[in-house]
C-alpha cells in the first residue's frame, strides 16, 4: 500500500469539493479565538478533534457553524486558506475549484469583502508558492431562504469577476433544488457556473431538480442518483461530473463502511466520478486520504486511481487548454510510474 500511497501523492490532481471553513483545523480554531478574544466550548484541539462524532449531516453542520465562528478579520480568511494550500499541496493538488459559505460570516455581521479579501489573498499565496491555481465558488445556505439568496447574490455583485460558480449547500432534506431555481437562474444570467449538492441525504428526486430546474453544470455528491437506473444513465449520457467525498460519506452515514463505497461502480455505470474531501478538518482527511481509503477498500488500481484524476480535470471549470496540459501531465506521471 506504501507504494500505491506514494502514487496517489504525486498524482496530479483537481480538487472540486471542498469548503474552506470545513479545512478549519482544531489547531488554528484555537489561535483564531485567542486572536480574537473568543471562548470555545473545549479545552484543547484533541477534545474538539473527541466532538466531532456524527450521526448524519445535520450533526455534522451544527457543530461546523460553530466552529466558524472563529472566522472574523480578513486575516483569518487569509491563514485558513493558505493552511488548506499548503496541505493541499503535498496531497499533489494542481488546481482547487473552493467553495466558501458567506452567508455563515454575513449573519454575524462579517462583511462581504473581508471575506472575499482574505480569500482572494490567500488563493494568491498559494500560486506564488505552490503553483496552485484555484477559483471561487459561492454556495448558498440551502436551510436560509430564497429571498436570503438573492441578497447574497446581489452582495456578490463588485467580485463576480473573482467568483466563478455558485453552490448550493447545508440541510437538504427538506430544501430541495426547487427552492432555488429562481436564484440560480439569475446567477447563470450573471454569467456563472451552477454547482448543488444533491443525492447525498436526500432522494433521486432532488437530483432530478437539480438538473431539469436549477440547469447545473456539476453535482455535488450524487451518491443516491445509483438508486435510480433511468437517472445513472441520464447523468452517465450527459457527462455530468459528481464530486465524491469518501470520507464525508462513512463519517456522515452516507455509506455504512468504506467497504460499501459505490466508487467502483460509479465508474462502471459510466459516471464522470471524482475524488474530493468535502471539509478535511472534520472527516479526517485530505483529498489523497480520500483516494487511499477507496483505494483499500476496493482494491483500485492505478488505472482508476488516474480516471479519477483525469476525471477532476476533465470536470473542472479550466479552460480546456489548461485541461489539455494537466490530461498530458497525468499521462506522462503514469507512463513513468509504469
Ligand atoms: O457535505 C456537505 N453537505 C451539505 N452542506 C455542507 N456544508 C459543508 N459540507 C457539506
Ligand atoms: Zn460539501
Amino acid at each position: 500500500m506504501a507504494d500505491l500511497s506514494r502514487f496517489i501523492a504525486g498524482l496530479p490532481k483537481a480538487e472540486l469539493h471542498l469548503h474552506i471553513e470545513g479545512s478549519l483545523e482544531p489547531e488554528l480554531m484555537f489561535a483564531l479565538a485567542g486572536r480574537n478574544g473568543l471562548t470555545i466550548p473545549f479545552t484543547s484541539a484533541d477534545a474538539v478533534r473527541a466532538a466531532y462524532q456524527f450521526s448524519n449531516l445535520q450533526d455534522f453542520l451544527d457543530i461546523y457553524y460553530q466552529g466558524a465562528a472563529v472566522l472574523v478579520t480578513e486575516r483569518d480568511f487569509h491563514d485558513l486558506t493558505v493552511a488548506y494550500f499548503d496541505r493541499a499541496a503535498a496531497d499533489g493538488v494542481k488546481h482547487a475549484e473552493i467553495m466558501f459559505d458567506p452567508q455563515t460570516h454575513t449573519a454575524r455581521g462579517i462583511a462581504f469583502d473581508t471575506v472575499m479579501r482574505g480569500l482572494l489573498s490567500g488563493m494568491a499565496d498559494a500560486k506564488a508558492r505552490h503553483g496552485i491555481t484555484s477559483c471561487l465558488i459561492m454556495s448558498f445556505l440551502r436551510h436560509l431562504s430564497e429571498e436570503d439568496a438573492f441578497a447574497t447574490l446581489e452582495q456578490s455583485r463588485p467580485w463576480l469577476s473573482h467568483i466563478t460558480a455558485v453552490g448550493l449547500d447545508s440541510s437538504e432534506v427538506g430544501n430541495p433544488p426547487s427552492r432555488f431555481a429562481r436564484v440560480f437562474a439569475a446567477a447563470r444570467e450573471l454569467g456563472l457556473k451552477l454547482c448543488a449538492h444533491a443525492g447525498e441525504e436526500g432522494p433521486p428526486d432532488y437530483v432530478r431538480e437539480a438538473l431539469d430546474l436549477l440547469a447545473i453544470d456539476r453535482l455535488d455528491h450524487g451518491n443516491r442518483s445509483l438508486e435510480d437506473p433511468v437517472l445513472t444513465a441520464r447523468l452517465a449520457g450527459a457527462g455530468m461530473t459528481l464530486t465524491v467525498c469518501p470520507l464525508s460519506n462513512l463519517k456522515l452515514r452516507v455509506v455504512h463502511a468504506m467497504a460499501d463505497h459505490p466508487i467502483d461502480r460509479m465508474l462502471r455505470e459510466g459516471l464522470r466520478a471524482t475524488v474530493n474531501s468535502d471539509d478535511p478538518a472534520y472527516f479526517g482527511g485530505y483529498v489523497a486520504d480520500n483516494y487511499v481509503a477507496v483505494a483499500e477498500a476496493r482494491g483500485l488500481g492505478r488505472q482508476e486511481l488516474a480516471t479519477l484524476a483525469r476525471n477532476s480535470f476533465l470536470g473542472s471549470f479550466l479552460p480546456d487548454e489548461a485541461v489539455a496540459a494537466h490530461l498530458a501531465r497525468i499521462d506522462a506521471y503514469v507512463a513513468e510510474a509504469a
